[in-house]
Order: structure tokens, then C-alpha cells, then sequence
């Protein structure tokens, strides 16, 4: 066990954070921010899911995967392609570069900087106000805040765990492209892995127990991406539930399916075990995350929990959200509320899929624009998308969602939007510039605002004709 010595004093922290991943990290900077005496204990690496196994390399990985797929598309303008599949290796040592650049900035040197010190090792509750690192240090806390995380899950399909498929925590270990990859489950994970192996070269079967790809997006998009991921040569399986693997194969409905590799991606769970969370008295949910209030306060008021742990957030920007508001709550005993209606999600397929708020099912109406409209899709010969915009009963935005090239980007305004309860004519009054995706949800505003004045018409007509009156046309000098 490694750990810095405390700054001050040698009694109880303020705040004890366990787990040093987005949630963590980002409780522990806050705490320290705010003045208090704080304490992170990781027992693995400083970054979590996230840095490691999450969202930095799988990112990496598509924008190598993305400039493969650019690089054999050049053939439609008369230049040399490549062709054969590419070196995995090579694409890897690109994931490695991204996270070693971002590894530093959650490292424990930058932590202590800033006033955070670090302890090494496995963290276990031993009662309300205590816990005991790596077996051996022990720590009492004024408060404490659980950001363990989750961990990749295996679904109760026989054979599958004696399979010992890949995982997202294993697949960037892999040197070599397998040849037939089956990636099983298309959640966010499956999908952006699927369309990553299958741009570099592997032949991939994605396959999905519900009927559509990434179940709780828009109809549309879900079909979007099955179109897109189809036309890059994946096999696309929905409706299609695996019922057992071996001897190499994934038997479901349809027949089995053969692979060299198996990727499971069929969902997380919380990293609770062994955490003593009993003699904490903290409680979980009938789905095994830690159980929390609206203020993400466990069911002892001294421990908070934040991030994936929680069940309440399975992305790096809401863990990030929660482990500081969970961070002040507890210091400040301020409130700091979550508008959980208004975090945008993305998942980062090509066409990119982002959506924040209600989906159109869940609306009283809905705005859609087409992407053969917006100019800078047709330019680049990307019009396979569109723009949702989800009002409400009393016409304010709820929801959107994008599909489009960049659609991440363009979410961000339109969760704002969502947040501050904005019309659409309050929405389009932002000046957007041309030629960009952000197109798309300006022009769904605008045509919503355009429909109002055409409803409008007797009105703006009478004004006109009175206009019309008091203004007569006439060849004198202008006023
Ligand atoms: C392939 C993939 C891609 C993803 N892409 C995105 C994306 O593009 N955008 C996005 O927003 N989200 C993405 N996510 C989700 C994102 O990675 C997670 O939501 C986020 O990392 C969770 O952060 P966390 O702090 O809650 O937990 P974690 O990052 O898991 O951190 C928990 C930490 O706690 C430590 N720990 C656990 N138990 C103990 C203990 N007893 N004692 C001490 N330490 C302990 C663990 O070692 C770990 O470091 C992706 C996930 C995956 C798997
Ligand atoms: N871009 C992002 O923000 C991003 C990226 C990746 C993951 N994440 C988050 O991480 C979490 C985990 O993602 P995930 O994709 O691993 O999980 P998930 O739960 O979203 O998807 C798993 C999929 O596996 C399917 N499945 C389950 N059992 C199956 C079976 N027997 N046969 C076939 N299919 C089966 C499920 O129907 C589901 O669609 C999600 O909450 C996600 O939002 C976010």
C-alpha cells in the first residue's frame, strides 16, 4: 500500500472517496476544492472505466477504425484504396497513446496538487464512520462517498461464462484482428465495438436479444445504425436471443454462429462486493446498486454514493455530476439537484446517436427534419440522418435527438435547451452558423415557428392590411 501523508491533523477526514474513477475523482477535487480534508482510496488504477477499459480507448479505437474506413472509401473518387484487413497492433498503440496523454491529469501526482491525498489499496467498510484500507490502515470519516463502479456482466447463458469471452474490459489486450468476431449484445458498447472491428477488418455477427439494435434510442435511430452498420458488411441479428455457446458457437434462434472471438457486452453491474457495505449500513437495490436518495445520500446519512455504482448513471459526465454534487452535499449540507431529464447521452457509432430528454413516444408532439435538408449532410454525402425535436403539451423542448455525423456536438445546445424549458422560437432566436449539423435542430425549431405562423395567419394578415393602410405605397422620397 502507497499513500501520501496527511496535510493536516491526524484525525478523521472529512471525506473518504472510495473508488478513483470519474465519479471518484471528480468528489474527491471537489471536496478538496471546498477546503476539506480529503482521502481517495483506489485499488487499482487512478482513471476507472472510463480512462482505462471505457470511454478514452473505445473512442480511440473508432477514430482509427474511422480513418481505415475513409482511407478504403477514396476508390469512389478514382484514387488507390487499401485493402486486407488492418494491423490491430498498430491501432492499438494509438488507445495506448490517447490514454497515456490522458492518464497524468488523473494521476496521484496532479490529486495531490491539488490537495487530495491517495491511499493504495482495496477500501472495506467497518462500520458507519470507519473503513480499513488494504487490510491494514484504518480511517475513520466525517463522511464518505462510494464510487466503485460497475464491472462488465455476463448473462445467465449456458456456457457462456466457461466460454470466457472477451469483455470490455479484456478486448484491448488483443493483438491480432480476429477473423469472425461475435459480438454479443447491441447496447452502446456492442454497437461502437461492432462498427470499430468491423471498419478495421474483422467479419462481425452483432447480435441482440430485443428486436431492435440500442432498444432505449428512437425507433429510427436504432434502424439507422443497423442500415449503416449492414452496408459496412456487419451481420446484423435482432429479435435473437443466445441460448447457449459451444464448441465455437453462439446458438440462437436462426441457427449457430460461428466465431474465433466472442465479445460479450450484455450489460454491468455495480462493484459492490466485498465493500463491508453491511457494517455501514448502507443498503442496495433489488438490481444490486447502491441505494440513494434525490441527494445521493445511502441509507446511512454519513456515506453518499455516485457514478455507475449507483445505478443511476452509466456515463463519465453524469458520475462526474454526481460525485461533486454528492461531494458538497455532504461537506456543505447544501442540495444540489440533478435535472436527470436533461443529461444528454451519445452513443458513438458513425452516424453518431445522441439524445437528451424524452423521445418522441414520450411527448405530446414532435419536430423532424430530414438531413437530405441540412447543406453541410448533403455536402458530405452523409444525408443518412435527422434532427427529433420532442415538445411538451405546452410547446417547450423535452427531448431531441440527433443522428448525424457529430450529433454529440451538436446534443450539447439542446440540452440546455431542455434544461431551461426553451420553445422552439427561443431555441431558433440563437444564431446558428452555416454550413454545420447544428442545422438540423435549428430548422426543426424554425419549422415549428414557420408552422405557428402559417396557424397564424388571419392574424399577420390583418396586420399587414392595416400596415397596408397607414402606410401607403407612393413615388415620394422615402421618410
Ligand atoms: C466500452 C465502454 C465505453 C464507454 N464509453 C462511454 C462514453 O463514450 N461516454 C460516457 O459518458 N461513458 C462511457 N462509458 C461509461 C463510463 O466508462 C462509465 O460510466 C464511467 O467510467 C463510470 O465511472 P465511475 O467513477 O462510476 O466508475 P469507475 O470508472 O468504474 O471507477 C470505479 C473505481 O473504483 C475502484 N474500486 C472499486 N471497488 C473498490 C474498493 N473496494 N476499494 C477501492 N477502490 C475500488 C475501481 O478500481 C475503479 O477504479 C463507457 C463504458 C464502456 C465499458
Ligand atoms: N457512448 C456512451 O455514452 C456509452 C458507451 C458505451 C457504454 N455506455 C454505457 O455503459 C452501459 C453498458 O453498456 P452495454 O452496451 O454493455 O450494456 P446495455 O445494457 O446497454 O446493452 C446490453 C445489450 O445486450 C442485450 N442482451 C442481453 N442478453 C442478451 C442475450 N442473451 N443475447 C443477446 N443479447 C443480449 C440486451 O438486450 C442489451 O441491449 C450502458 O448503460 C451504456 O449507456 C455508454
Amino acid at each position: 500500500m502507497s499513500m501520501r501523508q496527511p496535510s493536516r491533523g491526524d484525525g478523521a477526514y472529512d471525506l473518504v472517496v472510495v473508488g478513483g474513477g470519474s465519479a471518484g475523482l471528480t468528489a474527491a477535487r471537489t471536496a478538496a476544492r471546498l477546503g476539506a480534508r480529503v482521502l481517495l482510496v483506489e485499488r487499482d488504477r487512478l482513471g476507472g472505466d472510463c480512462l482505462w477499459t471505457g470511454c478514452v480507448p473505445s473512442k480511440a479505437l473508432l477514430h482509427v477504425a474511422a480513418e481505415v474506413q475513409a482511407a478504403r472509401g477514396v476508390g469512389r473518387y478514382g484514387l488507390r484504396a487499401p485493402h486486407g484487413p488492418a494491423d490491430l497492433a498498430a491501432a492499438m498503440a494509438h488507445v495506448e497513446r490517447a490514454t497515456a496523454a490522458i492518464e497524468p491529469h488523473d494521476s496521484a501526482e496532479s490529486l495531490y496538487a491539488a490537495g487530495v491525498e491517495v491511499a493504495h489499496g482495496e477500501a472495506v467498510f467497518t462500520g458507519p464512520r470507519a473503513l480499513r484500507v488494504a487490510g491494514e490502515r484504518e480511517v475513520a470519516f466525517r463522511y464518505a462517498v462510494i464510487a466503485t463502479g460497475s464491472a462488465p456482466s455476463l448473462v445467465p447463458v449456458p456456457g457462456l461464462a466457461e466460454a470466457d469471452p472477451l469483455t470490455s474490459d479484456t478486448v484491448w489486450g488483443l493483438t491480432e484482428l480476429p477473423g469472425r468476431l461475435l459480438v454479443l449484445g447491441g447496447g452502446p458498447v456492442g454497437c461502437e465495438l461492432a462498427q470499430a472491428f468491423a471498419r478495421l477488418g474483422s467479419t462481425v455477427t452483432l447480435v441482440e436479444a430485443a428486436e431492435r439494435l440500442l432498444p432505449r434510442e428512437e425507433p429510427r435511430a436504432s434502424a439507422l445504425v443497423r442500415e449503416r452498420l449492414a452496408a459496412e458488411g456487419v451481420t446484423v441479428r435482432t429479435g435473437c436471443p443466445a441460448e447457449r455457446v459451444d464448441g465455437g458457437a453462439v446458438h440462437a434462434p436462426g441457427g449457430p454462429l460461428v466465431y474465433d472471438a466472442l465479445l460479450a457486452v450484455t450489460g454491468r453491474r455495480a462493484n459492490t462486493r466485498g465493500l463491508g457495505l453491511e457494517a455501514a449500513g448502507v443498503a442496495l437495490t433489488g438490481r444490486g446498486d447502491v441505494r440513494v436518495d434525490d441527494r445521493l445520500r445511502t441509507t446511512n446519512p454519513r456515506v453518499y454514493a455516485a457514478g455507475d455504482v449507483t445505478g443511476r448513471s452509466a456515463f463519465t459526465h453524469l458520475g462526474g455530476v454526481q460525485g461533486a454534487a454528492a461531494a458538497a452535499s455532504a461537506l456543505l449540507g447544501v442540495r444540489r439537484r440533478i435535472d436527470y431529464d436533461a443529461v444528454p447521452r451519445v452513443t458513438y457509432t458513425d452516424p453518431e446517436v445522441a439524445r437528451v430528454g424524452a423521445t418522441s413516444a414520450e411527448g405530446a408532439r414532435s419536430v423532424t427534419v430530414e438531413h437530405d435538408r441540412v447543406d453541410r449532410a448533403v455536402a458530405d454525402g452523409r444525408t443518412d440522418g435527422f434532427t427529433c425535436l420532442v415538445l411538451d403539451g405546452r410547446g417547450r423542448i423535452t427531448g431531441a435527438t440527433v443522428v448525424a455525423p457529430r450529433a454529440g456536438e451538436t446534443i450539447a445546445h439542446l440540452a440546455t435547451a431542455v434544461r431551461l424549458g426553451w420553445t422552439p422560437s427561443r431555441y431558433a432566436r440563437t444564431v446558428h452558423p452555416y454550413p454545420g449539423y447544428t442545422d438540423g435542430p435549428w430548422h426543426a425549431a424554425l419549422t415549428d415557428v414557420y408552422d405557428r405562423l402559417d396557424r397564424a395567419r388571419a392574424l399577420t394578415g390583418a396586420l399587414l392590411g392595416l400596415r397596408r393602410r397607414t402606410r401607403p405605397a407612393g413615388r415620394g422620397r422615402a421618410p
